[in-house]
């Protein structure tokens, strides 16, 4: 059964305090149902942001059995703030208690496999088995429907078979990213888009009209079992209101 629920917010502050609240219940959900949470995070404003919400209250969450993955990073030094992996640590990673064997970054350019990102690519694949699902993958979206690293277009958004590929053409800087694809974001149980401000209207809308993922990469991403839309009423000014 799958469903979709949009949930419409006054400002991000209200979109982001729900979202935090609703992540709280989801993990406990997973950790009751199968011993774990698995989770995909992704950058932008409103996914370090809902991180830094949970910071708020770190042990409303048994941070122990949780397995992070990311969604998609951009491929630059370990230190540098670009990095969603960075911005995810300041905010809450490194002020709770994660299992270090559980947290998997994506490599950085200056990690195992230096400047290489195929190899990079080709290493973190690895890791997403076939078997590997989701409870929970986050998502921000840019205003022409990216998620992830999956932008209008591109071989990336049109990737059926790999779980895992290299973008070195990113059509937003940096250019060299890492992202999973939709094989791996669609076999998800749920799926959250974290969306707010005028800007992003119109991809939102269409998403919610059936457009085709190649156009607008956000209308291709559903949870098996739900897919959310935590959006405030900027982003919302597009959808009918039925
Ligand atoms: O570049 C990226 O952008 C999206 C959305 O970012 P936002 O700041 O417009 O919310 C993000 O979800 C993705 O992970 C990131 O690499």
């Amino acid at each position: 059964m799958r469903e979709l629920e949009t949930l419409i917010f006054d400002d991000g502050a209200a979109l982001l305090t729900t979202a935090a609240a609703r992540f709280v219940d989801a993990v406990a959900r997973a950790q009751d149902a199968r011993g774990r949470a698995v989770l995909a995070l992704t950058g932008g404003s409103n996914g370090i942001g809902v991180l830094r919400e949970l910071a708020a209250d770190p042990d409303a969450v048994d941070w122990t059995r949780v397995d992070l993955y990311w969604g998609d990073e951009r491929f630059l030094p370990e230190q540098d703030p670009e990095r969603n992996a960075w911005q995810a640590r300041q905010a809450l990673l490194d002020s709770v208690p994660l299992d270090p064997a559980r947290v998997h970054f994506m490599p950085a350019s200056d990690g195992e496999f230096g400047d290489d990102l195929d190899a990079a690519t080709r290493a973190y694949a690895e890791l997403i088995t076939d078997d590997l699902v989701f409870d929970v993958h986050l998502l921000g979206m840019g205003g022409e429907g990216h998620i992830n690293s999956l932008f209008p277009h591109t071989a990336a958004t049109a990737e059926d078979t790999a779980s895992v590929v290299a973008v070195s053409d990113s059509p937003k800087p940096p250019p060299r990213r890492i992202t999973l694809t939709f094989p791996v974001i669609n076999r998800s149980r749920e799926v959250w888009f974290l969306v707010s401000g005028a800007e992003k209207a119109e991809a939102v809308a269409a998403a919610h009209t059936g457009a085709d993922r190649a156009d607008w990469p956000c209308a291709g991403a559903h949870g098996t079992e739900r897919t959310v839309w935590f959006v405030d009423e900027a982003a919302a000014a597009g959808l009918s209101g039925d």
